[in-house]
């Protein structure tokens, strides 16, 4: 039971010789909503793409519930939902189709996709647009089905790169909720996310990501020390060029 969801141990990748993640090792216990926070270009994506076997890591491993992602990727991934950031989906497939074809993938029999697929789409707020082609869904559709896609086989691990980006409003408390009542179930959560206010209301634990290193990370209110999780954000990682004005925008 002590065996973390996801353990990360000296993740690190070089784009051209420069370090986009360097030597990044992070737990992330069971049963935890984790919040994985940082700047644009920190690496974040590309440790999560590591994390979840979507990017070899020039060195460093990554363990699913003590399984090598790597090394025995069939069974760490069968453990895992992912909805990963900037991936192509098979957009020509109708939303339905999509959902299926991830189902049967994994090895699900045919009823069984059937009627989760029919529950995710209808509680997703995506019944009447079930029969289109994913090419045509909106930006927030398009999550909202890949993230059907990553929870159809009832994983105990969603790894779930801004799973918010693009939602509206409602949709997005559905989508937390269904992320609360899964951790409230034992299920493990990871999101990516820009907005603080957000982690810091959704999530259990955080780690803050700048540039390649990991900062800080623990349950919110450890890393958030009595201030806003957003203040110690800018704290920890800096406010570079945040005060400066464009006089020649002034009116
Ligand atoms: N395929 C690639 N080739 C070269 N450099 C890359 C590649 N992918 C990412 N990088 C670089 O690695 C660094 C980390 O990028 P990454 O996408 O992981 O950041 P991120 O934290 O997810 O950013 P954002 O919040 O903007 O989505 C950046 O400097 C980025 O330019």
């Amino acid at each position: 039971m002590d065996t973390p969801a996801l353990r990360l141990d000296g993740l690190t990748k070089r784009y051209g010789g420069r370090p986009a993640v360097a030597d990044l090792s992070l737990e992330v216990p069971r049963g935890s909503f984790y919040g994985f926070v940082g700047p644009n270009g920190a690496g974040k994506t590309t440790t999560l793409s590591m994390a979840t076997g979507l990017l070899r890591p020039d060195a460093g491993r990554a363990l699913v519930s003590g399984i090598d992602v790597w090394q025995d990727p069939i069974a760490a991934k069968r453990a895992m939902g992912v909805l990963a950031d900037g991936v192509l989906l098979f957009d020509k497939l109708t939303g339905e189709q999509l959902v299926t074809y991830a189902g049967l993938l994994r090895g699900m029999d045919r009823g069984t996709v059937a009627e989760r697929a029919e529950d995710l789409l209808r509680v997703l707020s995506l019944e009447e647009d079930a029969g289109k082609p994913v090419a045509d869904y909106s930006a927030g559709m398009t999550k909202k089905i890949a993230l059907a896609s990553a929870m159809v086989h009832a994983p105990e691990l969603l790894v779930l790169d801004e799973p918010f980006e693009a939602v509206d409003p409602v949709s997005a408390r559905t989508i937390r909720g269904l992320l609360d009542s899964f951790v409230a179930s034992g299920g493990t959560v990871i999101v990516s996310s820009h907005v603080m206010d957000l982690v810091q209301r959704m999530c259990s634990h955080v780690g803050i990501i700048a540039e390649g290193r990991l900062v800080a990370a623990g349950t919110v209110e450890e890393v958030r020390a009595g201030q806003d999780l957003e203040s110690r954000f800018v704290e920890l990682v800096g406010l570079e060029g945040g005060g400066e004005e464009l006089t020649w925008l002034r009116l």
